[in-house]
Formats: C-alpha cells, structure tokens, sequence
C-alpha cells in the first residue's frame, strides 16, 4: 500500500470509528484515545462547555480524579477561561501551568503524568459556537508538527460536527420529552378537571375546600390503595365513597355498602365473611358474606370505628392477602375488592385508648382523604340549597323556585352540627312550606335553635327551645283547646321529623299515620311556624 493510500485508509477508519459512537461520552473516549494514538501524544481530554455556557467539565478527569473537575468559565485562575475567550488555541508549558492554583486544573496537570507542554485547542461548531476545548499533553513541545497536519485538522473537524450533531440529537429528545410531559399532565390535568365537573353534580359545593375534596376523590380512584374518609356526621363521606367507586375502573363492578355501626356486632362476621350450609344451627343455607359479593369491585366499610377488636384483626389478614374463610368452610376464598372505610370517629384516639388497632388503621388510610365540616365552607351553602330544591322538585313535581338572599343569611349565621345531612332537612321542610313558584325565606327555615346555645346555658336553652319549638302553651294558660291540641300535634310531628332527619316516611310510621297525612299535616299546621 502506498503511503498515500495508507493514510487515506487510516482516516477513513478514524472517521467510522467517530461517526459509530452513539453518544457523548463514547464520541470524547473514542476521540481522545484516537489523538492519543495516531499523533503519539501522552495524555489528551475533552472538556465540554456545560448547557449553561458557564462552565467546562471533563468527565474523563473526574472519573480519575477526587477534586471538582468542573472550570468556572469565569475564573481566571486556570487557563481554559483565557482560551474560550479569545477563540484561539495556546501553548502552555508546565512550569506557566504550576504558578496557576485552580485546583482542578492541578489535578489536570497531575493526571497527565510527566508533561512539559499542553496544547489547548478550542473546538468549535460549523456555526462558530464553542463547544468545548481539547487538551493535550506531552512530555516535550511536539505542537508545531501536529496541529499543522491536515490528518489533525480533520479530526478536529469530525469531532466538532459529531460533537454539534450529538448535542442537538439531545436538545430534540429533551424537546421532545418536554413536549410530552406537559402534554401528559395537560392531559391528566384536564382529566382530573372534567371528571371533577362531572362528581361536582353529585358532590355538589362551590368552596375550594370542596374542589380540592373532588380534584383527590378523582386522583384516588384512580389507584387500587385503600382509602379512609375521615369526617363528622352528616357531612358527605358516603357520597365521596360512592364518587371514589363511580370513578374507578372498578365502576362497572358491585358497590357493597357495610354499615358496621347498624349491624350487631354478632352478625357483622356472618354478615362480612357469609357461611357454609350447616356452618351452625340454623344455617340451612349457604350465604355469601358481602366481602365475596364484593369482588370486582369496591367495598365501604361505613362507621369503621364501631368495628369490634376480634373483627379488625380478621379484616386486617383479610386486606393483607385479599383471602378469606366463610365460616364453616374449609377453603380459603379469594375476593378482589378496593377497600374504602369511612369514620366520624377520631381513629387516633382510638387507638390511643386501645379501641382500634393501629396496624389495621395504616393499612386503611393509604389515601386519607378529610371532609370538612360544612360550617367551615359557607361557600357551599347556595349551591347545595339550590341543589337540595332540584331534588325536591324532581321528587314532587313541584316546589320552590329558589332560597331568598335573607334565608341564606339566616343558613349563613347557624353552625350545623347535623352537617350537610342538616342542611337537607331545613331546606325540604322549607320547601314543603313553600308555594310553588316562590323563593324559601327565612320563616320557612327549621333550624334547630339548641344548635346556637352556648354550653353553660344549655339547660336553660334546652327548656326555652322546647317552648320556642313546639310553641305548645303551659297547660294553665290554655284558653282555646282546639288550638293548643294542634300546636301540640304540629310540636309532635316536627319534632319526630327531626328525629329522622326529616324522613317523612319514617316519621309517618313511627306516629302511625299515611304518609300523606303526615305531609298535609305538616302544610295545615306549617310546622315551622310553629317553632
Ligand atoms: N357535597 C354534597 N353535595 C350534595 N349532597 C350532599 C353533599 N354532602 C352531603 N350531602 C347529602 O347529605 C346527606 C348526608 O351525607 P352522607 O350520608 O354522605 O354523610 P356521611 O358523612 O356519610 O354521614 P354519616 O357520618 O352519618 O354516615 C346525604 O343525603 C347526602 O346526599
């Protein structure tokens, strides 16, 4: 082969060998150890020029090395600074290099071994931009008949393009990775923003107390952990878990509802884990307990503090392996359900008085979620009123048109302990002393007066509501019987209303009247007005 020939031949494999490398670090080892070879110098690194521009780091040198191999562009005190900012490659010798105390460009000249002289030579893009500097280093100034060979020059210019054509590959995956992240979370951020729309027509509320609540009953039912809604009475967690459930992948499936407060403790087990035929006397049939009716789908436990120590712990095995034995049985079964548990009750003092058990507690609150009380989110008042008088329309046919300003005024100043569940009642008793067409004002308003007594005068209170509610005068002071027996009869029925959180149905039953009757009572007395 000629000589000609030979050194094409050299350069065309130095050239594969550049091109092959698919990223930075492998383009400067491969670009290094190639200078090293073909031009026989002792030691040569590439520093890079940070995204920042501020700054030149050698990978190669920190891999080696125990200081900071990072060159402030702005620090003199070693002498890649001087480079970049003329542009022009330089010579230095050892001995120029050691009066500089940067000490990372020490731990450079450590690095490579005995040299006298270094080379610094600024690499550039086709456009001019600096990309960074290669530094070579040889025991004697060899410099002249390198860097004047084209071999040389076409390496540089290889390295450069290669160099440019990695960073921008890398600017375009990062733009591209940009790109899709934000379009990810604008995506699931709009996701979260019309199924929160969508949960907000049933857990309806305008505060942002509210919003939040949604915005996380979203997020979690989108994951399989267990959740526990913490909150008082009355104040929507049932709804929350039925949002959770409806917007699970497990909507399709059963939505099994356990009040663990309603039922005996002594059934609760039958109830939870079902039985065998023949499991005891009486059992002549199987039952399916409802942690099997529940598989595929979700399981609220409702009013979970109530649950029985011997119960939590066979809950808790239950929730650790999602298996479980109906009595009686000799297998085990196996249930796939999302587990939700609701309490009024402040679970840490719970298990602070050894009540419930704490290791069952952290394996139900892997989402705890709070709701507040609705005296704390007056901004809910409105919309739930007018939500409330939707739903008594579309039950009775007819109804209210809306709540006055000073009725929601009056709502605005009570603190509802009953919560939301309150809230109902005294708007459909209000609606039901509403003509139709009409706004609720604030006579119509049921609320009860006990609700605003302070503690040490509640006694006193007690008595004063009982008269202010029934308005049933002191026996002596009747002087007209036919009405004093229908203030009675209006004091009666209001109060059992109360007493069932204004289920007429109940409330008709428990005094042994029709429902109707009950209701046409209610409107011939106008029952708040008797209060
Ligand atoms: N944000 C809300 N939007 C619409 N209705 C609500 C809202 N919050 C509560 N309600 C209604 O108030 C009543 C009580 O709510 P819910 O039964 O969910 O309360 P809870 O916290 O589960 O009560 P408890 O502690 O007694 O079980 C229900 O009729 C429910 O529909």
């Amino acid at each position: 082969m000629g000589q000609m020939q030979k050194e094409l031949h050299t350069g065309i494999e130095l050239a594969v060998a550049l091109i092959r490398q698919g990223d930075l670090p492998s383009l400067f080892r491969e670009a290094t150890t190639q200078v090293e070879r073909l031009f026989a110098v002792d030691h040569c690194w590439l520093l890079e020029l940070e995204h920042s521009g501020r700054a030149l780091r050698c990978e190669a040198l920190a891999a080696v090395s125990a200081v900071e191999a990072t060159f402030d562009c702005r620090d003199f005190s070693h002498p890649f600074a001087h480079v970049l900012q003329q542009g022009q490659p330089r010579e230095l010798s050892r001995a120029a290099g050691y009066r500089l105390d940067h000490p990372g460009f020490q731990a450079l000249l450590e690095a490579s071994g005995n040299a006298d002289s270094l080379w610094l030579q600024p690499v550039c893009a086709e456009t001019g931009k600096v990309l960074g500097i290669l530094v070579m280093c040889h025991r004697t100034t060899v410099w002249p008949g390198i860097v004047s060979q084209p071999l040389f020059q076409g390496v540089l210019t290889l390295l450069a393009f290669q160099w440019a054509a990695e960073l921008q590959r890398n600017d375009q995956v990062w733009q591209r990775r940009l790109l899709k992240r934000s379009l990810d979370q604008l995506h699931s951020s709009e996701s979260i923003r019309s199924r929160s729309e969508q949960l907000a027509t049933t857990l309806v509320g305008g505060s942002v107390a509210m919003a939040d609540l949604r915005a996380q009953v979203i997020r979690a039912a989108g994951s399989q952990l267990s959740v526990l809604i913490q909150g008082e009475t009355g104040c929507g967690k049932d709804l929350v878990a039925r949002g959770l459930h409806q917007f699970s992948n497990r909507a399709d499936g059963p939505f099994v509802v356990v009040n663990c407060a309603a039922i005996p403790d002594s059934l609760l087990e039958n109830e939870l884990f079902g039985h065998t035929k023949g499991a005891f006397s009486g059992a002549d049939r199987a039952k399916q307990g409802l942690l099997a009716q529940a598989d595929g789908g979700t399981l609220f436990l409702d009013e979970i503090g109530d649950m029985p120590m011997s119960l939590q712990s066979k809950l808790l095995r239950v929730l650790e392996t999602r298996q479980f034995r109906p009595l009686g049985a000799q297998q085990e079964q196996h249930s796939d359900f999302r587990l939700v548990a609701a309490t009024h009750q402040p679970l840490q003092a719970c298990i602070r008085d050894g009540g419930f058990r704490r290791d069952l507690f952290y394996r139900l609150n892997q989402v705890p979620l709070t709701v507040t009380p609705l005296r704390e989110r007056s901004d809910d008042l409105e919309p739930l009123c007018r939500h409330f008088i939707r739903q008594y329309q579309q039950r009775e046919g007819q109804g209210p048109m809306g709540i006055s300003s000073q009725a929601l005024q009056v709502l605005a100043g009570h603190p509802f302990p009953g919560n939301v569940r309150e809230l109902r009642n005294v708007v459909e008793f209000a609606c039901l002393q509403t003509p139709a067409g009409d706004d609720i004002q604030p006579e119509t308003l049921w609320l009860d007066p006990l609700a605003v007594v302070e503690p040490e005068h509640e006694e006193a209170g007690q008595a004063a509501a009982v008269a202010v509610a029934s308005g049933v005068p002191p026996t002596r002071d009747i002087d007209n019987l036919r009405e004093a027996s229908q203030a009675f009869e209006a004091a009666v029925i209001a109060e059992r209303l109360r007493h069932y959180n204004g289920n007429r149905a109940q409330a008709a039953e428990s005094l042994g009247l029709p429902k109707r009757t009950l209701a046409h009572k209610c409107q011939k007395y106008n029952v708040s007005e008797a209060g």
